[in-house]
């Protein structure tokens, strides 16, 4: 199903109306290229202590968040709704934004109430990092102890809080220390991703910036790099196949190759992907990285689910799709959640109690969602091993802005996060 809301999405996004910015010349192509070895090495070094550790090294784990108790409904909607990076809503965004989330509260408290009272995204992000960094205190002794921490952009802890927290820590403040700051969308989308460190970018500057140190040159003394996207990485793969083939044992083994498999992922905007949002193509390539591992035994579609408002969004939408194959007799079908890492309101309540409740069919199930899955775990140790391994300050991919992209803040946050050396790179 459709979550439909009673305001429209502005003109800009409907119609996806750009303008281009400045095209690179070659020799700033060039530039780029001959930088490109920088990216690689570009972390500077890190102060190591007589032991020869270059740690701590403090590890945050990004993402939307979700109200804990259905009270916090409305200002994680009010939040939601006030980010200009998510729904761009002009000049009057402050105005309307908290307008739409006061008319939204109450359908989606009832949501939050039938999930259980809360989204249980803090919970599963709290425990996935804190067992993360007790694996990387092992796999990487030179920069232990890592120090787990989760930044959300909607709900508590808030991005300000988390940095707060870090510097309270004894991070920064004159005395750097090295922080990584970890998506937990897989799939690198400006509307998710970006925000997340549009929002760090903000807080950085604002609480370790120039200004925040009285204008003297000591301006934010954390090394931060990033891990922005995973999408194909092995360990995550992995995951997902197993919790697939945990299901599928569930069918009659004469009926198992039968079984359509459905990825389901947030829908965007089209708007947003004619901006040329690099999402839905990595969502496909984590799908396809998926079948790969499962051989291609079984047939299986992507489909988009979640969208908002009446403007357009991309499709096939997953209750449509569903509702189609039931109707043609394929009545066994595997949703399977490919573009968040736990259980939340589009999981516990869109697939499990609009969709697969509407389908009245027993066939009709759900992988499980990644949440404590050691597997998992595991994987997110390894991503950020090789990160750490690697010395890189973010992925090449990271420095290429989106076609259609005309904000200052993607700019100045990639240049930020590229690092000086490679500023010059970004596009
Ligand atoms: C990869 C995941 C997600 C993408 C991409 C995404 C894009 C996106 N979302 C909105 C608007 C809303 N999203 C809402 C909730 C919500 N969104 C995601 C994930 C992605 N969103 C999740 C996991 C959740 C639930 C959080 C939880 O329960 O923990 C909501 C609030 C619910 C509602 O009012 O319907 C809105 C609104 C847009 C506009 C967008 C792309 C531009
Ligand atoms: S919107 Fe994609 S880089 Fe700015
Ligand atoms: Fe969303």
């Amino acid at each position: 199903m459709a979550f439909r809301g009673p305001f429209t999405i502005p003109r800009q996004l409907l119609t996806g109306a750009t303008s281009f910015g400045a095209r690179p010349t070659i020799s700033s192509r060039l530039r780029c290229m001959t930088d490109r070895q920088g990216l690689a090495t570009a972390v500077p070094p890190v102060t190591q202590d007589a032991t020869g550790s270059k740690g701590p090294t403090a590890m945050v784990f990004m993402n939307m968040g979700g109200p804990s108790t259905t009270n916090e409904v409305e200002d994680f909607l009010s939040r939601l709704f006030a980010d200009g990076d998510l729904i761009p809503l002009g000049r009057l965004q402050p105005y309307i934004g908290p307008l739409i989330a006061r008319r939204r509260t109450s359908k989606i408290q009832k949501q939050y109430s039938d999930i259980g009272g809360g989204s249980p995204i803090r919970k599963w992000s709290e425990h996935q990092c804190e067992e993360m960094c007790k694996l990387l205190d092992k796999m990487s002794p030179e920069t232990a102890p890592h120090k787990p921490y989760v930044a959300f952009r909607y709900a508590a802890p808030l991005t300000e809080t988390m940095y707060q927290q870090l510097l309270a820590d004894g991070f920064g403040n004159g005395k750097g220390g090295r922080a990584i700051a970890f998506t937990q969308y897989p799939q690198y989308s400006c509307s998710t991703t970006g925000s997340s460190l549009n929002e760090l970018w903000k807080w950085r500057n604002r609480l370790e910036g120039k200004r925040a140190n009285g204008g003297s040159e000591k301006e934010g003394t954390i090394q931060w790099s990033v891990i922005d996207r995973w999408p194909t990485h092995s360990g995550l793969v992995e995951a997902f196949a197993q919790n697939i083939e945990a299901q599928l044992k569930t069918y009659p083994e004469e009926k198992r190759d039968q079984v359509v498999l459905l990825f389901s992922a947030h829908s965007l905007p089209m708007s947003v992907v004619n901006r040329g949002d690099p999402y839905p193509s990595e969502v496909a390539a984590t799908v396809h990285a998926v079948m790969q591992r499962l051989k291609f035994q079984n047939p299986y579609r992507l489909c988009w689910q979640s969208q908002v408002g009446p403007s357009a969004w991309l499709g096939a939408q997953t209750s449509d799709t569903v509702q189609e194959y039931v109707k043609r007799g394929q009545t066994d079908l595997i949703l399977v959640p490919i573009a968040f890492t736990s259980d939340h309101i589009e999981t516990l309540y869109e697939l499990d109690q609009e969709v697969i409740h509407e389908a009245n069919n027993p066939g009709v199930k759900r992988a499980e969602s990644l949440n404590g899955n050691p597997v998992f775990i595991k994987a997110l140790a390894d991503i950020a091993h090789e990160h750490l391994q690697k010395g890189e300050l973010c992925s090449r991919q990271m420095t290429l802005r989106c076609q259609g992209c005309t904000s200052e803040r993607c700019l100045g946050q990639k240049k930020f996060f590229a690092g000086p050396e490679n500023a010059s790179m970004v596009i």
